[in-house]
């Protein structure tokens, strides 16, 4: 029998495309195709060379390729979506939505073309509604089509817990809830280290401060660069997503998924925690909530909701 390597093709090829190319490509988790506009189709190659170039080094033997084709990413098992433009400071991720709301669609529509079985995962900002448009576009069936922001608000939540008690980030557990907006709900309450919940080691206040650094943790990086937004831990976010879906490790981590009446709400696209394994989102988890925790989530689906509203004219 031969075995042959998944194929996974990056679409966008900016910082955040490429890095993720490097960390899946430094995985093995499967030949990456990097896919940008027409007029970047030297640089993109140029990227997957200097990438590939890294491999003989690190020792990885996965293939990274550069195209502007859509035939080069033909039956791809994942197709991880970063295209479009980035906030600049000053800017929120809603000012992004009509610019990258046409580049989804002209992006999905080529998706559904040449990887027609793939699962989709998106990454371009704001990336509820981007989903959103993802998935009405594709007409994929809705465990194939994932949103990105919960691996990564969670993770800048855990560094912040971790940077707090001065202990590994290994043994932080928490969770992040919601839209990926400055309105995203942390879960304190679900959140421990080593098994020992947060709230018997921090004060209220200091819990406080870290959720509010957390809801504005994309922003503080967006101020610190200064042009473009954060590309490492988004990359490492996306991997940990594809990683979970292709070695169907049924990991419970927060997605961004349609919601058909969980939390009480529908024809959304929300942060929620998951199982994702071989078949995309498998399960939704619906937690208990208190009536202060399901208001704050409720602010933040409205939210999600406006924005949604626009990609829907
Ligand atoms: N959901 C999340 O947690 C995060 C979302 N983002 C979002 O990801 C997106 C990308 O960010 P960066 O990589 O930093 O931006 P970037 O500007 O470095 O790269 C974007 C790339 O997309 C390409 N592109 C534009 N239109 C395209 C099209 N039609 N087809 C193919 N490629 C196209 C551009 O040429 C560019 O190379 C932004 O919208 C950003 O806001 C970034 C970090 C985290
Ligand atoms: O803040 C941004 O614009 C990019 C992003 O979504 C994040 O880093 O969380």
């Amino acid at each position: 029998m031969a075995l042959t390597r998944k194929k996974i093709t990056v679409v966008g090829a900016g910082f955040t495309g490429a890095t993720t190319a490097l960390m899946l490509a430094q995985k093995e988790l499967g030949n990456v195709v990097l896919l940008d506009i027409p007029q970047l189709e030297n640089p993109t190659k140029g990227k997957a060379l200097d990438l590939l170039e890294a491999s003989p080094v690190q020792g990885f033997d996965s293939q990274i390729t550069g195209t502007a084709n859509y035939e080069d990413a033909a039956d791809s098992d994942i197709v991880i979506i970063t295209a479009g433009i980035a906030r600049k400071p000053g800017m929120s991720r809603d000012d992004l939505v009509n610019t990258n709301a046409g580049i989804i669609k002209s992006v999905c529509e080529n998706v559904k073309k040449y990887a027609p079985e793939s699962i989709v995962i998106i990454l371009s900002n704001p990336v509820d509604a981007m989903t959103y448009a993802a998935f009405e576009t594709l007409g994929f069936p809705k465990n194939r089509v994932i949103g990105q922001s919960g691996v990564l608000d969670t993770a800048r939540y855990c560094t912040f817990i971790a940077q707090e008690l001065n202990v590994s980030v290994e043994d932080v557990r928490g969770f992040v809830l919601g839209g990926h907006g400055d309105d995203m709900v942390p879960l304190v309450r679900y959140s421990s280290v080593g098994g020992i919940p947060i709230d018997t080691l921090i004060s209220a206040e200091r819990i406080q401060e870290i959720v509010q650094r957390t809801r504005v943790g994309g922003g503080e990086i967006v101020n610190l660069l200064g042009n473009g937004s954060a590309y490492y831990a988004p990359a490492a976010s996306l991997v940990q997503m594809t990683e979970a879906i292709l070695k169907d490790k049924k990991r419970i981590i927060p997605v961004i998924a349609r919601m058909e009446g969980e939390y009480g709400y529908n024809d959304i696209f929300f942060g929620v925690p998951a199982v994702l394994g071989g078949n995309g989102i498998e399960k939704v988890f619906e937690l208990e909530l208190t009536v202060e925790e399901k208001a704050a989530l409720d602010k933040s689906a409205e939210s999600v909701k406006n924005v949604i509203s626009v990609v829907k004219v």
